[in-house]
């Protein structure tokens, strides 16, 4: 992994010319798995898969290279089944391979759009999905192909938001991009306090010290460690995802500062 976002490295120099709208060359979007739920309690809605196939689609239209990593929480949680008497790391496990569940299903509404795709796999999956490896996914986006990373970290005890942190500084993202619930990160958790205020920019530092719950701990350590930034926006917002990338004002941009 690098150790910092290098903007020499080989890999930057064989990426495609910016586009002129795009402020970003390749980007690390984080796709919860509740998102994918849409309007029901459990599994994925294809309404919305479609829906969000056609919003990818119009990035990859622009020239921007797209990896994905996708959660897995509107199938199963580790914490949740632990507390619901499972043993954690078999049901961390399950939450791994539910991701993989739903980055075939985002594949398969990507290529009905008729948008590149691949999956890849942090647990290895033979005649299912490749087994992730940096250089070859890096190949992957370099020739406009959108990179779903799934399995998360392939490891118990982490989360999906870990994940798309880590991939976003293996691959040398510019930016990893957390679509979510809400519109950016509040003074507080909006969804239980009316009264929330948003904010427009963050520094690392005052997240984790006012302990602002939109990432775990890990995620936002890792950021910081390697200087990745980090923008956090409603992907319910029909354009959204389009405008942030073109430069426009979404949610909230946590960076150094
Ligand atoms: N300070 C905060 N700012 C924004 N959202 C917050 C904050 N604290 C807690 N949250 C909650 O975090 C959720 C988004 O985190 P996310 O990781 O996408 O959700 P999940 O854990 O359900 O996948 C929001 O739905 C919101 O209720
Ligand atoms: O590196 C990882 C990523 C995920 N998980 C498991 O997969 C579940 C689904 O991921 P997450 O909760 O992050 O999904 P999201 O909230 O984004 O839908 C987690 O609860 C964990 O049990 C894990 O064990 N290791």
């Amino acid at each position: 992994m690098p150790t910092s976002h290098d903007p020499h490295s080989a890999e930057r120099g064989t990426k495609p010319e910016r586009s002129a709208k795009s402020k970003y060359k390749r980007i690390l979007l984080k796709l919860s798995g509740e998102a994918l739920m849409g309007e029901h309690d459990f599994g994925i809605d294809p309404k919305v898969l479609d829906r969000m196939a056609l919003e990818i689609g119009q990035l990859v239209g622009i020239g921007v290279q797209v990896g994905i990593v996708v959660g897995g929480g509107n199938l199963f949680r580790g914490a949740a089944l632990n507390e619901a008497g499972m043993d954690r790391v078999t049901g961390d496990h399950m939450g791994m391979l539910a991701t993989v569940m739903n980055a075939l299903a985002m594949r398969d509404a990507l290529e009905r759009s008729n948008i590149r795709s691949r999956v890849m796999s942090a647990i290895p999956m033979s005649g299912v999905v490749e087994h992730y490896d940096r250089r070859t996914g890096i190949r992957y986006l370099t020739s406009g192909d959108v990179v779903l990373f799934s399995a998360g970290t392939g490891n118990p005890f982490f989360t999906t938001d870990s994940a798309a942190c880590l991939r976003g500084i293996e691959i040398d993202a510019d930016v990893v991009v957390k679509a979510t619930k809400v519109d950016g990160v509040y003074d507080k958790d909006p969804v239980k306090h009316a009264d929330a205020v948003k904010y427009e920019h963050l520094t690392y530092d005052e997240v984790l010290d006012q302990k602002l719950g939109v990432m775990d701990l890990t995620a936002i350590c890792l950021v910081r460690d390697h200087d990745m930034p980090v923008r956090v926006f409603d992907m319910n917002k029909p354009g959204a995802l389009l405008n942030l990338v073109v430069g426009g004002k979404e949610g909230t941009l946590i960076d150094r500062g």
